[in-house]
């Protein structure tokens, strides 16, 4: 891309370390590939080294699929060439078997490839599989996580008491879980149980496009360390993946999460063969609820952030080319006879949809909080992909219009 029509924004130097976590762990950014390559001329017994072993962070990514793989290689790219990160790149990988008989992380060792989850890809042969979760995170300080958000519960259970102390979160996770005290979401399940810091990357970000360097924007959402923001920046960005900081962490992750159930009233749309301004029609309704959702359930999510690319991009690139409308399609154009279990077995061989669950759990937290009226699009998602309406409900259900008498004061949630 010509620096003209996509400038990368300078971003100002971190120039301050404000805690902990900066204190042993980071260099400043602006002489970065100066002292990496004054560490290198040391270690190859040249020169003086500037950036010392105990100051360096150290990245692990727990999750290996499709995109998983994708944030590996856009990782692995930075912390090789960026002094304060050791370059070696930890991921677990939820171990399984090929049809070769060969085991998945010895495989991506060997080839340095993951063939299973995004094959014909490169990762960086800075990036080590493992397949030892434990053995995975104990030496990181700086955990991404970026698996289906259904495992997420489990391996916050494994990782209890196994995290170092101090360490700093990111999660890349699309999707939420219902408790009995209501909804939470993957960023606050890490943080509770962790007892970590945990911001959130989203974007549009259809991982297989990334892998082939094409253009996109992400956002980082945090909660108040805009240090802590930059430092996640600098990890991730490269010329083909420009990511933003916002101070808005339930935001950008309802967004990520919430336009999964759009897109699948896209596929819905789509599997009717009904035109693209219905399809339009489903997105900015989708939309609406998305905003109305986030602010009735979180009042500091802020109106700015559904313009971000985790936002309307996201809803847009999923809605266009993502893997809950193509399946959501099918299902539409099977006429809700083969389940979404079944469909996503087949075509996505082994990688996982989130919205279906997704819907699942939106429409349990409307159903218990007495709003299932002031959704009608994301309730009547659930009721088709769970076959208690047939797909063409989609676009005949009251014509999504919320009834605001339902509950008090909700018309505000809507309004723009
Ligand atoms: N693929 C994409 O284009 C994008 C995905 N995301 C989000 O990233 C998250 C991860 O998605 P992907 O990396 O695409 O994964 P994926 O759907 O490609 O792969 C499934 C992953 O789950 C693992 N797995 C299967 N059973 C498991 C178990 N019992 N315990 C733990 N792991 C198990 C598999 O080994 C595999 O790594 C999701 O929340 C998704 O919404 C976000 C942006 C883009
Ligand atoms: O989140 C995504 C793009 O940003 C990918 O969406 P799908 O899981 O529908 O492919």
């Amino acid at each position: 891309f010509s620096s003209t029509l996509f400038p990368v924004p300078k971003r100002p130097a971190i120039v301050s370390a404000v805690a902990s976590f900066f204190s042993t762990t980071m260099a400043p950014s602006a002489p970065e590939n100066a002292s990496h390559n004054a560490a290198l001329l040391s270690s190859s017994g040249v020169g003086g080294d500037v950036s010392s072993a105990a100051q360096k962070s150290r990245v692990t990514i727990i999750g290996s699929g499709n995109w998983g793989s994708v944030a590996s290689k856009l990782i692995a790219s930075n912390t090789i060439k960026l002094a304060s990160f050791h370059d070696e790149v930890r991921m677990w990988v939820f171990e399984e078997k090929l049809p070769s008989g060969e085991k998945l992380t010895e495989v991506i060792n060997r080839t340095n490839e993951n063939v299973k989850y995004l094959p014909g890809i490169k990762l960086g042969k800075n990036v080590v599989a493992d397949p030892d979760l434990e053995n995975a995170v104990r030496d990181a300080n700086m955990l991404v996580f970026v698996t289906p958000h259904q495992f997420m519960e489990g391996i916050c259970k494994r990782l209890v008491g196994k995290v170092k102390e101090g360490s700093q979160a990111i999660s890349l996770i699309k999707g939420m879980e219902v408790k009995m005290e209501g909804p939470c979401m993957i960023s606050s399940l890490i943080s509770e149980q962790l007892g970590v810091n945990c911001c959130v990357l989203m974007g549009a970000n259809i991982a297989n496009e990334i892998a082939v360097e094409k253009f996109s924007e992400a956002t980082v959402g945090y909660r108040e360390n805009r240090e802590i923001a930059e430092k996640w920046v600098q990890l991730f960005n490269t010329p083909y993946f420009m990511v933003t900081a916002v101070q808005d962490v339930e935001g950008v992750e309802l967004c990520g999460t919430l336009k999964n159930v759009v897109a699948l009233a896209a596929g819905f749309v789509d599997g009717l063969e009904m035109g693209n301004n219905t399809k339009a029609a489903i997105m900015r309704i989708g939309l609406r609820e998305m905003r109305a959702f986030s602010k009735i359930l979180f009042p500091t999510v802020k109106d700015n952030t559904f313009f971000e690319s985790c936002g309307v991009a996201d809803l847009i690139t999923t809605c266009l080319g993502g893997r809950n409308r193509r399946v959501a399609e099918a299902f539409a154009k099977s006429g809700g006879k083969r389940s979404f279990d079944e469909l996503e077995a087949e075509m996505l061989q082994g990688q996982k949809l989130q919205g279906v669950s997704t819907a699942r759990e939106v429409y349990e937290v409307l159903s218990n909080r007495g709003w299932l009226e002031l959704f009608p699009l994301f309730a009547a998602v659930h009721e088709i992909s769970s076959g208690r309406l047939p797909p063409s409900a989609i676009v005949e259900y009251g014509e999504h219009k919320p009834n605001f008498s339902a509950v008090e004061g909700a018309a505000q949630y809507f309004s723009s």
